[in-house]
């Protein structure tokens, strides 16, 4: 079982418009909801993989109650599903749900898909405000769900109000003292935070890896971010695929050209790429490789949290992993 913490759940819209044009009125062609919040987008994919995921985090409100309601049906699609990849048969849902009920109400996430551009605009609410106490009793599920022993944990995604800035440190110790690989995947003073309690991985954007070490070229920002904690940077570049800088060595991998589609959740979907890397303990390259045709897979699929089987079945074989060596 892998572990996915959401702290800021979401249901994640999406909303095709013909073309978006700003200070206009739209119609919306199409809505998608779906479970979200990037936790819950990389156990999406690690189920679809095959692997077994249990997600917590907080939820609450009506819109808490539809996500519940949109991974339950989900858990009971999957169940009975051969495993793809990985070690989950059939007869069991591929995602568990963990989450913590809270008294304010689950944020929305709003994606605009402009089909004639292609591009994606995203608009992301802040979140339920979370008291002292249900920090508290989150911990303390938490603690509880890493005596289950999973195989790694993935701490994902931004902050809710009134939840400490340190949060994702604290949780990265807790699963360090458990002995369970942690990989922390947020942005800005909380990742800082996080950073110095010494993950297993970190998976920053080029932006995110920029602004914590107010360094742009990323081999050598990357390098910054290990020497301030992380065992291993996994930093992902856009349409220039992903730098993974390790203990043993630094490489990076690409597609071998550049797909257009959504590119929401594709930082997810390589999130995931990792850990089922790291669960089944394949070399470094071969989780780069995973990551990088997962991510890009996604933005092959309409929505987050969810990719092309067939693209990635496709690009896996092609995905060029190259040492990486500083400018
Ligand atoms: O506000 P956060 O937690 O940083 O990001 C939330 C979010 O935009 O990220 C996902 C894509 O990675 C979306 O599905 C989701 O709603």
């Amino acid at each position: 079982m892998i572990l996915t913490v959401t702290l800021n759940a979401a249901l994640d819209l999406t909303y095709r418009v013909p073309h978006l044009v700003p200070h206009a009125s739209h119609r919306v062609r199409e809505v998608t909801e779906r479970p979200g919040g990037k936790g819950l987008n990389v156990a999406r994919v690690l189920g679809a993989l095959g692997f077994r995921t249990t997600v917590t985090g907080f939820v609450g409100g009506e819109t808490g109650r539809v996500l519940r309601a949109l991974l339950a049906a989900n858990a009971e699609a999957e169940t009975g599903k051969e495993g793809a990849e990985g070690p989950a048969g059939g007869g069991t849902p591929r995602v568990t749900d963990a989450l913590v009920q809270v008294a304010g109400r689950t944020r929305r996430t709003v994606g605009v898909v402009d089909e004639t551009t292609g591009d994606t605009t995203q608009l992301n609410e802040p979140g339920p405000h979370i008291t002292p106490e249900e920090w508290d009793g989150f911990l303390t599920v938490y603690r509880e769900l890493l005596g289950r022993g999973p195989a790694a944990v993935a701490l994902c995604g931004s902050l809710p109000p009134g939840v400490p800035v340190g949060a994702y440190a604290t949780l990265v110790r807790e699963a360090r003292t458990a002995r369970i690989p942690v990989l922390l995947d947020t942005s800005g003073e909380p990742l800082r935070r996080g950073l110095a309690a010494r993950p297993d991985i970190v998976k920053p954007n080029a932006e995110e890896l920029a602004g914590i070490t107010g360094t742009a070229e990323p081999l050598r920002a990357a390098r910054a971010a290990q020497r301030r904690g992380a065992h291993a940077v996994a930093a992902s570049l856009g349409a220039d695929g992903m730098l993974l800088v390790a203990q043993d060595g630094a490489w990076s991998a690409a597609v071998p050209e550049r797909l257009a589609g959504n590119p929401t959740g594709a930082g997810d979907s390589a999130v995931a790429g990792l850990l089922s890397g790291l669960a089944e303990d394949l070399p470094w390259p071969d989780r780069l490789a995973r990551a990088v045709a997962l991510s890009a897979a996604t933005v092959r699929s309409p929505v987050a949290g969810e990719f092309d089987e067939a693209t990635y079945a496709q690009l896996l074989p092609s995905v060029r992993v190259r040492k990486a060596e500083t400018p």
